[in-house]
């Protein structure tokens, strides 16, 4: 079982820029609750030296009044000084939240951001922030003071009368015992309804996002994913309710049944003459006012605890671990060339591997072609030379380094990367390809814009260079944005080029200028394609040709693979037949 404050401190430290800030934080929470437990306390000596007309501990009814006065106004500066230093953390908990993702974001490798846990990132640095945030300035602070008034209580009930500590001290494990069981249900409760309502929330956008195949299904009336989704969570949150509700009645039942058996205990001490009435009464008072700290501290400890989930969502993306990497360039004994020695991959612990035993060698300057029926791993090749992920067996090199010898900054400076699914920023067309090398000239710019395309698009569009292409490029289409891709690796003018064909995005002008692109980039780069079009293959010096297995079928030039036969020629006829072409042998 978890105890809210035990592991939640190293967790906050990590999510602020200055956790030595938690400390004063802390410290000023401690004192206020000492003071209040004080003030508190102080009740008993005062009702007494009332009730009896003489001094307590030296001190008579005035001389307890005042002590009650000032403790009463330290207790106003003191949390005004704990509302403050705990404001401070949150305050920089907002501010660098936001940064430390940054870097943590900087710092994974690329295959991370698949995962479910970068997909929650988006809400984590809005909606949920807050939240979170709460935790520092109102949560935290609070239960560390009344935890530390309920000491000092305890402890002056101790000192005043044995008997009475004791009662009081009877009361903390009830109450502890109480707390881990309502946070305990608590978290069953959610276990519970969670899954069902991030199902939910997920068929939603499904839903959203899918509205023109399923209204090209006619499906629109009764999407059953939807639907099954929406019962599950509702009876599912019906049965977590439940346990939540049962949590927080027993707490506040256990409040009232500590308070009766005080009052009890408390009154046969009395009527048996172990107390004087008045001190009996002010004891009352002081047992009430304990049994409602206790009860605000369970209060805070589930508040912290519902919670939970969030701070360990956060917790999860700040702790996520890099891919290890050195901490200084090496040396490249072979630039611009790339092999893979008897790599094998899969995508999870478990999963048929997606690439199986693949050696390869592409020379400095020349083009090899990537190919294989659709699932061969070709995509996976290009991911594992990029490092989104490293290989579970088998050696990958790019520039003749394994990629795991190289920093990030080294490897991506030899590479460009075209891929399908292209991202543009939301800026304007001639940014996003000038993005490509920060030190381009216009001159370079527009060249490489040229060759690409990118010039034609920008004469069609309203604002001419100057127009924004929308988030991600969604103002433009998927081959106008692989073209803008394409202008970008010209004009970064890497040694190695890793180019995805996509067929989907190619209509007649978007193969001319890719054609035209990889010519251009054959010049002045090392090529490696996943190549669909019929000229990029017999235009290789090599094809490396994957079976679905993800196994290399065989390697060489495409007149040497026609000649084996296999798997290789199928697939080149299919692909002859698919395109329209005739090829005299
Ligand atoms: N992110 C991923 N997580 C889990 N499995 C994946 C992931 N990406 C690809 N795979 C699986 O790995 C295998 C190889 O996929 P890959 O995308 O490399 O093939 P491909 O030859 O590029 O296919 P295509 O020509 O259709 O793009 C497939 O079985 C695929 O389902």
């Amino acid at each position: 079982m978890k105890l809210p404050l035990i592991d939640i401190v190293p967790r906050m430290q990590r999510m602020i820029s200055h956790p030595e800030n938690m400390r004063p934080a802390i410290a000023a929470s401690v004192i206020v609750g000492l003071v209040e437990g004080f003030a508190l306390a102080a009740l008993l000596p005062t009702i007494s030296a009332l009730a009896e007309d003489d001094a307590v501990w030296g001190l008579g009814l005035a001389g307890w009044l005042w002590v009650l006065g000032v403790l009463s106004v330290a207790s106003f500066l003191l949390n005004y000084w704990a509302n403050k230093a705990n404001y401070d953390v949150a305050l920089d908990f907002l501010r660098s939240f936001h940064r430390l993702v940054g870097d943590q974001v900087a710092k994974q490798p690329l295959g991370w951001f698949a995962r479910p846990l970068a997909g929650a990132l988006s809400r984590m640095v809005s909606s949920e922030l807050m939240s979170a945030g709460e935790i520092f300035a109102h949560m935290f602070g609070p239960l560390v003071s009344r935890s530390t008034a309920a000491i000092v209580i305890i402890v002056a009930a101790w000192f005043w009368d044995p008997a009475l500590g004791l009662v009081l001290t009877a009361a903390v494990p009830v109450f502890v015992l109480i707390t881990l069981a309502s946070t305990a249900l608590m978290r069953k409760g959610r276990s519970i309804h969670e899954p069902k309502e991030a199902a939910l929330a997920n068929r939603v956008v499904e839903y959203a996002q899918c509205q023109g195949a399923i209204r090209s299904c006619a499906r629109n009336d009764d999407y059953a994913p939807l639907g099954h989704a929406l019962e599950g969570a509702y009876s599912a949150k019906k049965r977590g309710l439940w346990l939540e509700t049962i949590g927080m009645l027993l707490s506040g039942m256990v409040t009232q049944g500590v308070i009766v058996v005080l009052i009890t205990v408390t009154g046969s001490l009395a009527t048996d003459g172990v107390l004087q009435p008045i001190p009996a009464l002010a004891f009352i008072g002081l047992a009430l006012r304990f049994t409602s700290t206790l009860s605000a501290i369970t209060e805070s400890a589930m508040g912290l605890e519902s919670r939970r989930p969030l701070l360990d969502a956060l917790d999860d993306v700040l702790t996520a671990q890099a891919l290890p990497e050195p901490g200084s360039p090496g040396t490249l004994p072979s630039p611009g060339s790339v092999e893979l020695d008897d790599v094998s991959f899969s995508y999870s612990i478990g999963s048929a591997p997606a690439v199986r035993n693949v050696s390869m060698t592409v020379s400095p300057g020349s083009m090899v072609a990537l190919v294989g029926p659709s699932g061969s791993g070709k995509t996976t090749i290009a991911r594992l030379l990029c490092r989104f992920y490293d290989a579970d067996k088998g050696l990958v090199r790019v520039g003749g380094l394994p990629v795991t010898e190289q920093t990030s900054e080294q490897l991506m400076g030899q590479l460009s990367m075209v891929f399908q699914d292209v991202y543009l920023f939301d800026d304007t067309l001639e940014a996003n390809v000038a993005v490509g090398r920060e030190d381009a000239t216009e001159a370079d710019i527009r060249e490489a814009a040229d060759l690409a395309g990118v010039t034609e698009i920008a004469e069609r569009l309203p604002d001419g260079w100057h127009t924004r292409v929308g988030e991600g490029g969604r103002g433009i289409s998927g081959g106008e944005r692989q073209r803008v891709a394409i202008a970008r690796a010209l004009l970064k003018n890497a040694p190695i080029v890793l180019l995805d064909e996509a067929t989907s995005a190619l209509d007649v002008e978007n193969e001319a200028n890719i054609v035209a692109a990889i010519e251009r980039l054959r010049e002045q780069a090392t090529v490696v394609v996943i190549a669909h079009r019929l000229t990029t293959i017999m235009g290789a010096d090599k094809i490396v040709a994957l079976d679905a297995e993800g196994r290399i079928e065989g390697q060489g030039t495409h007149e040497e693979l026609l000649t084996a036969g296999g798997t290789y020629s199928q697939f080149w006829r299919r692909l002859e037949e698919a395109q329209g072409w005739q090829l005299a042998h």
